[in-house]
């Protein structure tokens, strides 16, 4: 079993990843005759393959208690997945980079502070949805199109988060 305690998440430890999605962070720019301020361009989001296309979706996730146990990450090999929560819901990020196998000493445990959302690279290796305390709705991006997009590999992980 592997142990880790989730890191509060910030963009430069995420970077291998994929990106963090905020705006308190991110360049933006006045649209709307200055009524609106544009956080511009803050994810890639790859779709690839056969008839590959974007989807928009919205998850309504029951909320997870720590410490959490995994017995599997997950990835997408043919495209990123985007998370970003509704209603300042915080959730638990696990990931390893992308890659046939896991090395055990490359998974990273993060914590959210409710003002950020995730966007997975292509093929990088997560958790599957984990919010904490309360019911969480995030709007998710991702991809659709033909072919198998979800590859499970097993490993057995205890994520502790120490307030
Ligand atoms: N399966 C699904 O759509 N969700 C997962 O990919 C996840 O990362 O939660
Ligand atoms: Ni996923």
């Amino acid at each position: 079993m592997l142990e880790l305690n989730a890191e509060p998440l910030t963009a430069e430890a995420f970077a291998p990843f994929g990106d963090v999605i905020d705006a308190r962070t991110s360049d933006s720019f006045p649209i709307n005759s200055g009524r609106t301020q544009r956080h511009h361009d803050l994810a890639k989001v790859d779709t690839l393959g056969e008839n590959a296309h974007t989807l928009v979706s919205i998850f309504v996730s029951q909320p997870i208690t720590t410490p959490l146990e995994l017995t599997f990450l997950e990835r997408h090999p043919q495209g990123s997945q985007a998370f970003m929560p509704l209603h300042e819901e915080r959730f638990i990020v696990v990931v390893a980079p992308a890659g046939e196998t896991i090395d055990s000493g490359d998974v990273r445990a993060f914590v959210t502070d409710g003002r950020q959302g995730v966007n997975y690279g292509a093929g990088v290796w997560h958790a599957i949805q984990s919010v904490l305390e309360r019911e969480g709705e995030f709007l998710v991006v991702d991809r659709g199109g033909d072919g198998n997009n979800c590859d499970e590999h097993p490993l057995d992980l205890r994520i502790t988060l120490k307030d």
